[in-house]
């Protein structure tokens, strides 16, 4: 079974905001409200590809029934812990000023309820696919992905972690299967500007010495790139179409790689399924369907 942990899930809220000025008042010309949180997007686009998987995270608040409302109203499968105080965050999306977004903090989570989370995660057995997503709400600290993983260390789980700084770093000694740091993301982390493929293989390689198994970095409207652990370097420009919502771009291409590894074993249709699935999502108002992957993936090289 493949489980998807959001620490921080969310309401999207996106709004079109034709010609947005600051200090002023603006208003929208669309809005639109989707469950996110990147462990619930990859949830989400893996039942679009038709892979089962559980999503787990914490939820509060009437903005954590509806994410649980919605997700179920999909058809996935959830096992959320309701914190009792609090409420999950909104965050807002300028879809007209592509990349503009306020993401919020997120409630607390008491130790309880971390408590009783790492011990639905002690049940995962050899085989079961363990994503870890997103942003930590404040108060947690930043070796709690790594906490996990050596938690589950050694019973041959295939992990992979979405995140970013240090929350990203310290899980590398624990040789997580997959990473998605996004070209900024990365330079971040060396504290340079990836504006190359050259960069992106050496500061992808970086991340492998510190541990990663394989390194797909994902590169907006510029396509992406995969570093796997046998060393071979794959990359490809997006495929051409209209961006219409970019939000959830990444967190679709790491549930289209896991589904086109899951059912191949092969590096080059997997970061094939990737791409495709995240620029299906960039070129669609909603998270990429089946139908919309599978085209994009025909057109690729
Ligand atoms: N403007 C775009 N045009 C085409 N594809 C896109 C666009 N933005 C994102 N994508 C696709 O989605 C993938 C992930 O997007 P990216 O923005 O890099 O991720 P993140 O949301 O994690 O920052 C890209 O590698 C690409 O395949
Ligand atoms: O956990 P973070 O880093 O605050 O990000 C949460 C936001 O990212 C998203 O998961 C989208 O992520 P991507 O665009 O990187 O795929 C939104 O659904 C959510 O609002």
């Amino acid at each position: 079974m493949i489980y998807t942990v959001t620490f921080n899930p969310s309401l999207d809220y996106i709004v079109e905001v034709p010609s947005f000025q600051m200090g002023m008042t603006n208003r929208t010309t669309s809005e639109s409200i989707f469950p996110g949180g990147k462990g619930i997007n990859v949830s989400m686009v893996l039942q679009n590809l038709g892979v089962e998987s559980t999503a787990l995270g914490f939820t509060a608040g009437f903005v954590g029934d509806e994410i649980c409302r919605l997700l179920q109203e999909k058809g996935c499968h959830t096992a959320f812990k309701t914190l009792p105080e609090g409420c999950s965050r909104i965050n807002v999306k300028l879809k007209s000023a592509d990349g503009t977004e306020i993401n919020a903090r997120g409630p607390v989570i008491t130790e309880e309820a971390l408590e009783q989370l790492m011990q639905k995660l002690d049940m995962l057995e050899k085989g079961d696919v363990l994503v870890l997503a997103g942003s930590i709400p404040t108060g947690l600290p930043a070796t709690i992905y790594q906490d996990i993983l050596h938690r589950l260390a050694g019973k041959e789980i295939l992990t992979v972690v979405d995140a970013t700084g240090n929350l990203l770093c310290n899980v590398l000694e624990h040789h997580p299967f997959l990473i998605k740091p996004n070209h900024h993301e990365l330079g971040e982390i060396f504290d340079v500007t990836i504006d190359d493929m050259e960069k992106v293989k050496i500061y992808a390689g970086k991340l492998q010495e510190q541990g990663a198994r394989n390194v797909l970095v994902s590169m907006g409207g510029k396509g992406a790139a995969l570093l796997t652990e046998k060393g071979d370097f794959y990359h490809l420009p997006a495929p051409e179409g209209k961006l219409v919502n970019s939000v959830g771009a990444g967190d679709s291409m790491v549930a289209g790689f896991l589904a086109g590894w899951l059912e191949s074993g092969d590096y080059a249709h997997a970061f094939k399924m990737g791409i495709s699935a995240g620029s299906a999502s960039a070129f669609s108002e909603n998270l990429a369907t089946k139908e919309e992957v599978l085209a994009l993936y025909k057109k690729l090289k």
